[in-house]
């Protein structure tokens, strides 16, 4: 038989679905941080006009539809370790623009409009050039070590469950151009950071940094020196 543990580094051994995510993500025992009814992100989003209103209050129902979409996989990749599945949005195409149109929202109310939005391997590619092409921005990739042609920028990293370089090609962002940094979740921010001082040293001025999801007990945002928009609120620690 299977243990639990071995069964957790075997990807291909959490399927079905059923048997091992748990059915929907739980409620928080906490108040909803990112949603503007509660306090912490209410100074971004206070209504001063009747649009502005109507798009807040968009914003807010688009956030609740989305985090029920979301499931959680106890000890994946590893032991110990909650895994956030964020694909069920990407399944269905109605909660596939409730994302993306949830992400425009935020970014057209709350931040520069931006050159450029550079999206992290390999989650970050499945919503940053839709974004991109919303905000009539480029999109440029986030890559692993090895997979991008030409003269590349390098930064190694750790994230929460391991560590990897980062590449991006050096005439992939243009000195001065705003730029944008968008991906799935942030976790330790490892993963961020690397990215953030990528663009940096192509010469790229950071505007801020966009996720779907914080694990906040990580704490990760205090590696980054930009601001950072969270969509939906994070997993509690278990
Ligand atoms: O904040 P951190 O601790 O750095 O972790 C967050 C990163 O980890 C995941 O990517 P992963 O490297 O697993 O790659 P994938 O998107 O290719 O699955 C996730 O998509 C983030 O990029
Ligand atoms: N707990 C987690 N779930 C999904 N993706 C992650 N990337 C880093 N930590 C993660």
């Amino acid at each position: 038989m299977t243990s639990p543990s071995s069964k957790a580094l075997d990807p291909a051994a959490s399927l079905p679905v059923e048997a091992s995510a748990t059915a929907a993500h739980p409620p928080s025992h906490k108040p909803d941080p990112t949603l503007a009814s509660n306090a912490s992100q209410r100074s971004l989003t206070v209504a001063s006009s009747p649009q502005l209103a109507g798009q807040m209050k968009e914003l807010e129902n688009l956030k609740i539809k989305l985090k029920q979409a979301l499931r959680q996989f106890p000890d994946f990749p590893s032991p110990g370790i909650l895994f956030e599945d964020i694909l069920p949005i990407f399944a269905d195409p109605s909660l596939h623009e409730s994302l993306i149109r949830a992400l425009e929202l935020h970014v057209s109310q709350s931040q520069e409009k931006p050159d450029v939005v550079v999206g992290l391997e390999a989650r970050g590619f499945l919503f940053g050039p839709s974004l991109a092409l919303r905000l009539g921005a480029g999109f440029v990739p986030v890559r692993k070590q090895g997979k991008l042609p030409g003269p590349c920028e390098t930064a190694g990293y750790q994230k929460e469950y391991g560590e990897d370089f980062f590449q991006m090609q050096s005439d992939g962002v243009k000195p001065g151009q705003k730029v944008l940094i968008v991906d799935d979740i942030i976790a330790t921010g490892g993963s961020a950071a690397a990215a953030g001082s990528l663009v940096k040293k192509l010469g790229g001025s950071l505007l801020g940094y966009v996720f779907i999801m914080e694990l906040d007990f990580l704490h990760g945002r205090d590696k980054l020196n930009a601001p950072v928009y969270t969509l939906l609120s994070s997993q509690e620690k278990l």
